[in-house]
C-alpha cells in the first residue's frame, strides 16, 4: 500500500458540517461519522491537528446578535468554537482516538491554553489536538487561525473540509452553472476573490508557502483520498 503524502495536517472542520441535517447545533451520527474518517487517517500515521469553526452553533444565536456590538458578538462566536471542540474531543474518545484541546481564550476550567511546544509534542505522540477559539481575536475567522495555527505547528497543507467539493468559479450554492478548479493559484483565488476561505487565511498561506486543500466533508473517504496525495476537491498552491 502506498504511503499518505502528509505527515502532518491541519484540518480545518467546518462548523456547520456538524449540524448534519439538523437546523443548528450538533448531529450525533454526523460528527461520529466524521471522527470515524479523521480516525483512518490518523492510523494510518499521520499526524492530525484540528481547528473547527462555530458557524453551526452561532447560527443557532444570530438572530440574538443582530445589532450587537461587533466584538462581543465574535467572542460568543469563538465560544461556538470552544463547544465544538469539546464535542469532537468526546466523539473522538467514543471511538478510541486521544485527543486534546487547546484555546486561545482563557477558559483553564474547560480547555487548556494554546501552548504552541505543547500542542507540538501530542502530535508527536500521536494524539490529535483541537484548537478552540479560533485565533482568540475578534475580527477574524478561524479559516484565519487555520492559517495560522498550520503555520505554526509546521504541517504540510492545510485541508478545509466545508460543505462544497472544492473552490468553485463562483458559489455552487447560488449558481449551478459555476465550475469546480481541480486546482488554483492563491493569487488567482484572492483576485477573484472566490470565497471559500477568506483573503487573509489565503494571504498567509500563500506568503508561508502553505497549501490549501478544499474538499466536501460530506464525501465518504474525501479525507482519506486528500491524504494519500490522490486527486480531490481542489488545491490551491503557490
Ligand atoms: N467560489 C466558491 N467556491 C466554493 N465555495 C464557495 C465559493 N464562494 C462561496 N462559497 C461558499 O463558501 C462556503 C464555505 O465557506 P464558509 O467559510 O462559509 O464555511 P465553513 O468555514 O466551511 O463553515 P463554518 O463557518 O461553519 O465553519 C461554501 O458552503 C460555499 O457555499
Ligand atoms: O479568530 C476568530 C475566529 C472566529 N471568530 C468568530 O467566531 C465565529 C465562528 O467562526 P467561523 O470561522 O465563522 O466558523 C466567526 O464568525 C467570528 O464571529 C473570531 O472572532 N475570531
Amino acid at each position: 500500500m502506498s504511503a499518505p503524502a502528509y505527515k502532518r495536517i491541519l484540518l480545518k472542520l467546518s462548523g456547520e458540517a456538524l449540524m448534519g441535517d439538523d437546523a443548528y447545533g450538533i448531529n450525533r451520527a454526523t460528527i461520529t461519522r466524521i471522527v470515524s474518517e479523521v480516525k483512518e487517517v490518523v492510523d494510518l500515521g499521520v499526524q492530525v491537528a484540528v481547528v473547527i469553526g462555530g458557524g453551526n452553533i452561532f447560527r443557532g444565536v444570530a438572530p440574538a446578535a443582530e445589532g450587537m456590538d461587533r466584538a462581543t458578538a465574535d467572542y460568543m462566536g469563538m465560544l461556538a468554537t470552544v463547544m465544538n471542540a469539546m464535542a469532537l474531543q468526546d466523539a473522538m474518545k467514543n471511538i478510541g482516538l486521544n485527543a486534546r484541546v487547546q484555546s486561545a481564550l482563557s477558559i483553564e476550567q474547560v480547555a487548556e491554553p494554546y501552548i504552541r511546544g505543547k500542542a507540538i509534542r501530542y502530535l508527536e505522540e500521536g494524539r490529535v489536538v483541537i484548537f478552540g477559539a479560533g485565533t482568540g481575536n475578534p475580527f477574524f475567522t478561524t479559516d484565519t487561525a487555520a492559517a495560522l495555527r498550520g503555520m505554526e505547528i509546521n504541517a504540510e497543507i492545510v485541508i478545509k473540509a466545508t460543505k462544497v467539493d472544492g473552490v468553485y468559479t463562483d458559489d455552487p450554492k447560488t449558481n449551478p452553472e459555476a465550475m469546480r478548479y481541480k486546482t488554483i493559484s492563491f493569487d488567482e483565488a484572492i483576485t477573484k476573490n472566490l470565497k471559500v476561505m477568506d483573503a487573509t487565511a489565503l494571504t498567509l498561506c500563500r506568503d508561508q508557502k502553505l497549501p490549501i486543500s478544499v474538499f466536501s466533508i460530506f464525501k465518504q473517504g474525501a479525507l482519506k483520498k486528500v491524504i494519500m496525495g490522490e486527486d480531490e476537491g481542489t488545491m490551491v498552491l503557490p
